[in-house]
């Protein structure tokens, strides 16, 4: 409850198409692309309509605060138009801080941000009125309504129409579900619905990239499924939206891309799919031959090999699985009984993102930070 959603002043440019190119990449493999087919709507229509444009682009992007370590590390941070970004990390990793500097709140000890094409903070006025920020909850007023709220929000952005501003709010409160609580008091309002309202407020005017952080905090899971679902209906119309979370399985319910944070250091950043594929799973077979199993899956290109009791488990070549990829599962199968192995028991366990923070850092991910 400290930020109100960013500051709404002045005019908007409409130059978005920004420096980079949708080619995430930063630190490691994830050779990834470009925006999801989503992009069609207002953050596909950048000078030139170039729908692989990048709404956020930062470069060597450092806050180190009075005397201390930096909680932002030289972070190289590329996000595609009409993405759903998810911006990972544990607590105190540097998410936070990255986003007040995107938002023009806080100045970089050094580097720079793009947001929409444009330099923060030194934009920030004609960038943040297409930008819905919705930052360490909502700034909201208990003894008002959330209509009210709304209504105080909307008169205080100069570029909005008071002409329109029932309608607006009308459609804005619609939108998040809470029609027909608009006239209750905000401080009546359970978690979920006051982080509605806020998502509301962002939302009041079209935007080109919606910036969350931490949206489903402290929200039960009733109260995160419906954040889930309205994000992906905004970025359905066309809103990139940049989202941070400690949270890895919501990362991977809702995010076309992903960057990973762990102590103020970009760790990897790219399509879900592709981070998670990075990490490529492991085979599991399970034989009372592990010798022998170990020996034919190391032939084949297997690594990491770990055996427990009767069951070896590795880490496949490199590619994806079938008979059009690098290896096929099939093949490595019928090697096996081939040798004699006596396979019980063969799999392919699908990798999880959280698979590929291990493999990347080494660590666990401990939410806790
Ligand atoms: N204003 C500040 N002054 C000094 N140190 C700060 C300040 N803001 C953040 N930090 C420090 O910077 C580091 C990164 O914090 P940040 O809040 O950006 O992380 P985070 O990933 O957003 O975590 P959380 O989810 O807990 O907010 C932490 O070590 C934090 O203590």
């Amino acid at each position: 409850m400290k930020q109100p959603p960013a500051a709404e002043t002045g005019t908007g440019s409409q130059d978005g198409t920004g420096a980079g190119t949708a080619a995430p990449t930063a630190v490691e493999n994830a050779a990834g692309t470009a925006a999801r087919p989503a992009a069609a709507g207002p953050a596909a229509e950048g000078a030139g309509g170039a729908a692989a444009g990048s709404v956020i682009v930062t470069r060597g992007l450092t806050k180190r605060f009075r005397g201390g370590q930096p909680a932002v590390d030289g972070l190289d941070l590329t996000v595609p138009a009409g993405s759903v970004f998810g911006f990972l990390g544990p607590n105190g990793s540097g998410k936070t801080t990255t986003i007040r500097m995107l938002m023009g709140l806080i100045r970089p000890t050094s580097g720079s941000a793009r947001v929409l094409g444009a330099p923060m903070p030194g934009a920030a006025r004609r960038v943040l009125p297409q930008v819905g920020a919705l930052i360490e909850g909502p700034a909201l007023y208990g003894f008002l309504s959330g209509r009210d709220n709304l209504r105080r929000l909307d008169a205080a952005d100069p570029d909005a129409d008071p002409r329109t501003r029932d309608a607006r709010i009308a459609a804005a409160l619609e939108r998040v579900g809470l029609a027909a609580a608009g006239s209750k008091k905000a401080r009546a309002y359970s978690l979920g619905m006051k982080q509605r309202l806020g998502l509301a407020a962002a939302l009041l005017r079209p935007r080109r990239l919606l910036v969350l952080d931490e949206p489903t905090n402290g929200l039960d899971p009733q109260g995160m499924r419906e954040i889930r679902a309205l994000v992906r209906e905004v970025a359905d119309g066309g809103t990139t939206v940049f989202l941070s979370s400690h949270l890895l399985d919501e990362i991977e319910q809702v995010c076309t891309h992903a960057a990973v944070m762990a102590r103020g250091r970009l760790v990897v950043q790219g399509p879900v799919a592709e981070l998670a594929a990075g990490a490529r799973g492991r085979l599991s077979v399970t034989t009372p031959d592990t010798a022998d199993a170990a020996r034919v899956l190391r032939e084949h290109g297997v690594t990491n090999l770990v055996v427990t009791g009767g069951r070896v488990t590795g880490e496949p070549p490199a590619g994806p699985p079938g008979p059009a990829g690098a290896f096929d599962p099939a093949d490595l199968n019928a090697a096996l009984v081939r040798d004699g192995v006596r396979v019980r028991g063969f799999g392919l366990e699908r990798a999880s993102l959280e698979d590929a923070f291990v493999a990347l850092t080494g660590e666990g991910f401990d939410v806790a930070g």
